[in-house]
């Protein structure tokens, strides 16, 4: 049901907006009546650009109407004209009928300049001419369950390779390495082990991964994370071999392990199938060369290969900011030949590669397919997972950047304006559902029964507030729709810190802030908030002239937010004591100044110092017997601004205080400390 038809009135009085229907009516039969004879030369339509949740002055106004034209131009349909008011939001299907039923035509306006702009995107080439493909080494992800024995073997394999290139280096981790065999061939490791990388790669469809090297302890078997291994695999097409680990242990089962394995799809040559698996030690070394002579075998069978030639394609699998080098990333490259001085996208951000770096720190000058490079010369620091692609120029690489910054920044806006758009038509769904009971009297009694329902939660009419000097906020509220107005009166309703700040809202309404209530607001020294709706310049300049907080908000949350700060801000500040010395009454003496006798509390400073500067108190047990200033601090007979610990001193005060032997002088320091509303809305 169309919620417009839900306020027709019945009552037989004729309310204002009836008598001008009325009214118009008859002007409208008149001209028709005129009209008629008349066959008027075809002209062109006047266009209006019209947009969603359009108030009915903004459609007017973009028809060069007047507000009473639209009302004139929706008579005789089920809007709701009894309370159509120029800061009414229309529905989109009566802004539509008022334009076309005012012999105008609509074109929507746009929501923005994205649509008409040219992709700059920067994108992978298709695929090589199989004739330019040349084999490249396979890349390999290690996964398993926990404490299988991942890191150790990749430890492992690191080790054996420093050993056989006598790198001598310290091996860096980068994210990945290079494993050479005594024959030459090449493994990629990517040695962020585990399936958590693995499917955070795959999530951001950077297929990095060639083969899965499955760690399964020979001495707990397959486990739940072994499992999920596998799935992951499967799920991603990639070919396993299984690593039956810590097969030095007595109590090591592998054959076991290649039973279990068979119930979750993977099948064992053993047993048939074509999944190798290789009984290692990762702890003692034991067997690894077997482990990476499987893998080479699978990566022929597999037949993998690349184009060596044309723009540089890469997967980045590590970044991170280097205090010397800035930006660095690691990336493993799966196209073309990675250079120095390549211009490089990724993401939103872009690089002229100064350095390539391998994983032992070794500058190299370039890096063929599989490869794994640390780059430097990024601007910004790219995210792991994405994309590397060489483009041509510099200025190429600005435009691709810019260009999905656009993209980006779009997406944000429209995700933006479909939750606003929920949200509008959740409050207008409550609002028709409040309404409903009220469906029966005319626009004035409606208005005057919301009022009094409002009126009993808040005070707001400015001759029922009193002056004081307790700290209090006026509140003037515009929200776009009744429904986000009346969600933030409920929200302020739960308002239960009265006692500290008083909240009073001395105004609400729909539609954009105007000059109107920034003057209320002005006139109470309160603020505005509004919802979702916006302020002309002329209304934010008063504003500024007048000294009003014009607080404009989208999101509810950062809405109520401000106004606890603000609320906050109007707390005076909490009185915060801090001793700074305390010292002991060893003695009660008298001595005479002039004609006046003055008692003196001769003492010892135990604790901290005593500042003369600064304040006082005289405790006695557990009560303050008195708190102020004193009149002299003396060490011996020489007045002194401080007396520090394990000082005598004399402390005499201004006025009648009876010191006793064992009293304690605490001297402190006042501080404010501003307070923060204990009003706590629960969002
Ligand atoms: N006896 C024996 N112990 C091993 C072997 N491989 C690993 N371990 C031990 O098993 C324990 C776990 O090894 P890790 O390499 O940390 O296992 P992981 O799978 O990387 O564990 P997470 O990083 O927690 O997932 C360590 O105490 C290793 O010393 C092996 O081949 N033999």
């Amino acid at each position: 049901m169309r919620g417009a038809r839900l306020l027709r009135s019945s009552a037989p009085l004729l309310t204002w907006p009836q008598s001008r229907r009325l009214a118009s009516k008859q002007v409208k039969g008149q001209r028709k009546e005129q009209k008629k004879p008349n066959l008027k030369p075809k002209v062109d339509k006047q266009e209006v650009e019209i947009r969603q949740g359009m108030t009915a002055a903004a459609l007017a106004a973009a028809m060069n109407r007047d507000f009473d034209h639209v009302v004139e131009a929706l008579l005789n349909t089920p809007a709701d004209l009894d309370s159509l008011r120029p800061d009414s939001v229309l529905e989109d299907s009566w802004i539509k009928e008022a334009v076309i039923r005012s012999g105008m035509k609509f074109r929507w306006a746009k929501l923005g300049e994205s649509r008409e702009r040219p992709n700059r995107d920067a994108q992978r080439r298709p695929p090589a001419d199989p004739a330019l493909l040349v084999s490249r080494p396979p890349v390999v992800t290690i996964m398993g369950h926990v404490d299988h024995g991942k890191t150790t073997l990749l430890d492992s394999l690191r080790k054996s390779q420093l050993v056989a290139t006598e790198a001598g280096g310290i091996t860096q981790h980068i994210g990945a390495f290079l494993v050479q065999l005594p024959t030459g061939e090449r493994i990629t490791f990517l040695d962020t082990p585990g399936h958590a990388a693995f499917s955070s790669m795959r999530a951001r469809g950077a297929h990095a991964t060639d083969i899965v090297v499955l760690v399964v302890a020979a001495d707990d078997g397959v486990m739940n994370q072994t499992v999920e291994s596998i799935q992951h695999a499967k799920n991603a097409k990639v070919p396993i071999i299984v690593a039956v680990n810590k097969c030095d242990k007595p109590q090591a089962d592998p054959q076991r392990v290649k039973q279990e394995l068979l119930a979750h799809g993977v099948v064992c040559e053993e047993f048939g199938g074509d999944v190798q698996a290789i009984h290692i030690s990762a702890l003692k070394g034991d067997n690894l060369q077997a482990l990476a002579e499987a893998t080479v075998a699978l990566a022929e069978v597999l037949e993998l290969k690349a184009d060596p030639g044309g723009p540089v394609e890469a997967v980045l699998i590590e970044s991170r900011t280097d205090k010397g080098k800035g930006p660095v990333t690691t990336v493993i490259v799966q196209r073309g030949m990675l250079r120095r001085g390549c211009v490089l996208v990724a993401g939103r951000c872009w690089a002229k590669v100064r350095f390539l770096f391998d994983e032992n720190g070794c500058a190299v000058l370039e890096a063929a397919p599989s490869a794994v490079v640390q780059v430097v010369g990024w601007k910004e620091l790219p995210s792991a997972g994405e994309t590397v692609l060489e483009v041509e120029s510099e200025q190429r690489a600005r435009e691709v950047v810019e260009w999905r910054s656009h993209q980006a920044e779009q997406h944000k806006l429209l995700g933006e304006q479909s939750a606003i758009e929920l949200k509008q038509q959740r409050h207008l769904e409550e609002y028709r559902r409040e309404r409903e009971p009220l469906a029966h009297l005319s626009w004035r009694q409606r208005r005057a029964a919301l009022y009094r329902a409002d009126k009993i939660r808040f005070s707001m009419r400015p001759s029922e507030r009193t002056e004081s000097d307790e700290p209090g906020l006026p509140l003037v509220i515009k929200g776009d729709v009744d429904g986000s107005v009346k969600t933030l009166l409920n929200i302020l309703d739960g308002y239960d810190a009265q006692d500290e700040c008083r909240l009073d809202v001395i105004h609400f309404g729909v539609g954009d802030v105007s000059e109107n209530d920034v003057n209320m607001a002005a006139t109470f020294g309160g603020s505005v908030y509004g919802f979702n709706v916006a302020a002309s310049r002329g209304v934010t300049q008063l504003a500024a002239r007048r000294g009003v907080a014009l607080q404009l908000h989208r999101v509810i949350y950062q809405l109520v937010e401000q106004l606890r700060h603000e609320l906050s801000s109007k707390l005076p500040p909490q009185r915060r004591c801090s001793t700074v010395g305390e010292a002991t009454v060893l003695a009660i003496f008298t001595v005479s100044v002039g004609k006046k006798e003055v008692l003196v509390a001769g003492c010892r400073v135990q604790k901290g110092q005593l500042d003369r500067r600064l304040k006082f108190r005289l405790i006695r047990g557990r009560d303050t017997v008195w708190e102020g200033t004193v009149l002299t601090l003396k060490h011996h007979k020489d007045d002194v601004a401080t007396a520090k610990a394990g000082m005598e001193c004399g402390v005499s005060v201004d006025g009648e205080v009876d010191f006793s032997a064992g009293d304690v002088i605490e001297c402190f320091e006042e501080q404010e400390v501003p307070r923060v509303t204990s009003w706590d809305p629960g969002f």
